[in-house]
């Protein structure tokens, strides 16, 4: 198998419903943030499949509930003992997928057959979701004499609520009949869907998980009506569907701009990023974009988050309109002032409570306080020593233990509220970025690339949600950069050796709660065991 132990480690994205047990290739450590809903506690867990697929992954509760999981699976292994491992990321294999929303009539079907008809190299499995008894755009679709590959699939009913399950069937009867002889899968969601339960599902199912990727979310929008749809009222408790599709998005389409004059589109523009401001936005007639806006999106990939954070209208020529409309709302502006000035940041977002939805983003920089945000690593040499003890190649300086502050705390508190986030952030003593993102509670971190020599060391992150409190949320942050003087922090390195998971499990029953704060924990491998106490 592979040559080291290190490009297997796996698993970031984690629902805290869902068991961790995804082996996809990429080295991650997953962080995740305190957990202390009640369902948190009722984790299920199942071995994971032999293989050398390893991962890693902690959360700690907060007393009297504190519970650190630590996940791995058994691997036997002859990886060498190199510690650069973060920066052996293999390629993920897994079928990408992309999910088609949009309100009624905005134009999804459209876009899909421009996609099928397109040369675009790509064999592609279509998945179509239509709601009600007649299948409509089933015959709408794929216009063009499809490929010998190119699969369509009808689901009647809504994927978004009633038949999720079918979903999972659908996708994963492709997966072991078809595989291999399509590239991607594209998923076409009925215009009342709302994306969350659909995106979820990629994280939740194992079977899933293990074989498809999310690419992203792409989200059509009628110019002509979509002001109307965003403007509904619903009864209390029901969600706006236009507000939601567009909430999710990773790129947003404004499509049928043949049908409105400009200022309408630029309002309609403006509206949708105090909406989103993560997601690039095109504005389109009949769906024609470019296939690479909409296919190899990454826009669950933390790789990709820098685009995402810094995202814009791709159109240039509407990006100068837009700029002269632009009155501080949602957007950040900053500027370097290459001095590494901690704290200094010129940034504006919106300051009011927005009980719709809507997007704050912060800008600032400084290296933050990992205790503070809610990350600890490991500090002490015993700790260091005591997780580089496994064969499963944790690079302790990523193995953080324990979440429990800011963003813990709000993702805790508020995950219901956050629909979709993305971060990019400076960290005392780290050398690489951190970057993470997430879907409600389901929550993804991991070193990225190294900070450059000169690079000013600003941290980035966009929420996008309900209820949220721009002023807040940045006051929190704040609150967690380090004080100016604060050094810089040191990384203890620690030669790893082996154990089992067993022996892992062991040492961790007999390390101290206190050094440790580790309560609890559950590993996973070759055989299972629960060590909660
Ligand atoms: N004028 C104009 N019409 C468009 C454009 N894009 C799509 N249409 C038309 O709008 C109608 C609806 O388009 P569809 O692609 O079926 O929309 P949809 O989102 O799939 O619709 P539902 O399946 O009902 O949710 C069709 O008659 C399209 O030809 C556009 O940019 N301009």
């Amino acid at each position: 198998m592979a040559s080291s132990l290190s490009t297997e480690m796996a698993t970031t994205f984690l629902s805290f419903t869902a068991r961790p047990q995804n082996p996809f290739a990429k080295i991650r450590t997953t962080v995740l943030p305190v957990l202390f809903k009640p369902r948190a506690r009722n984790l299920s867990y199942k071995t994971m499949p032999s293989s050398t697929h390893s991962e890693f992954i902690a959360f700690k509760v907060p007393r009297p509930y504190r519970r650190f999981t630590a996940s791995a699976s058994a691997a036997a292994t002859t990886a060498s003992e190199d510690s650069d491992l973060l920066t052996k990321i293999p390629p993920d294999n897994r079928i990408p997928a992309t999910i088609i929303t949009g309100f009624l009539g905005s134009g999804k079907t459209t876009l899909l057959n421009h996609i099928l008809t397109a040369e675009h190299g790509k064999r592609i499995a279509v998945i179509e979701n239509e709601y009600g008894e007649v299948d409509i755009d089933g015959s709408l679709v794929a216009a063009k004499t499809t490929g010998a590959e190119d699969i369509v699939l009808l689901n009647n009913g809504c994927l978004c609520c009633t038949v999720r399950g079918d979903l999972v069937r659908m996708i994963s009867e492709l997966v072991s009949k078809k595989k291999g002889k399509f590239d991607h899968i594209v998923i076409e969601t009925t215009g009342l869907a709302n994306p969350a339960p659909i995106i979820q599902t990629f994280y939740a199912e194992d079977a899933i998980f293990n074989e498809v990727k999310l690419d992203g979310v792409v989200t059509l929008v009628d110019a002509k009506h979509a002001g109307f749809h965003l403007d509904e009222v619903k009864p209390k408790g029901v969600v706006n569907e236009a507000v939601e599709q567009i909430a999710y998005a990773d790129r947003i389409i404004v499509n049928k701009t043949d049908l409105v004059v400009e200022p309408q589109v630029a309002s309609l523009v403006e509206r949708i990023k105090n909406i989103n401001r993560m997601a690039h936005m095109k504005r389109t007639e009949f769906g024609k974009v470019d296939l690479d806006y909409v296919l190899g999106i990454g826009g669950f990939d933390l790789e990709r988050i820098e685009s995402a954070v810094d995202a814009k209208e791709d159109d240039a020529a509407h990006d100068r309109h837009d700029h002269d409309h632009d009155h501080g709302h949602h957007h950040h502006h900053h500027e370097h002032d290459h001095e590494h000035e901690h704290h200094h940041d010129h940034h504006s977002h919106d300051h009011t409570h927005d009980p719709g939805v809507s997007s704050v983003s912060i800008v600032c920089e400084g290296n933050l306080d990992l205790d503070k945000v809610g990350f600890t690593w490991l500090k002490s040499p015993d700790a260091c020593h005591f997780f580089l003890k496994t064969q499963y190649k944790v690079d302790v300086r990523y193995l953080i233990v324990q979440a429990n502050m800011w963003l813990g705390t709000l993702l805790m508190e508020r995950s219901e509220d956050i629909y979709r986030m993305k971060g990019l952030l400076s960290v005392r003593g780290m050398n690489e970025r951190f970057v993470f993102q997430g879907v409600h509670d389901i929550f993804q971190g991991s070193p990225d690339r190294m900070w450059g020599p000169d690079e000013p060391r600003v941290n980035k992150i966009v929420f996008i949600g309900k209820n949220l409190n721009g002023e807040e949320l940045e006051k929190g942050f704040k609150a967690c950069l380090l004080a100016k003087a604060e050094p810089n922090g040191e990384f203890i390195k620690v030669p790893p050796f082996n154990t089992s998971p067993k022996d892992l499990l062991q040492h961790l029953m007999h390390v101290d709660d206190a050094k440790f704060d580790v309560p609890a924990l559950y590993v996973f491998g070759d055989s299972v065991v629960d060590a909660c106490r």
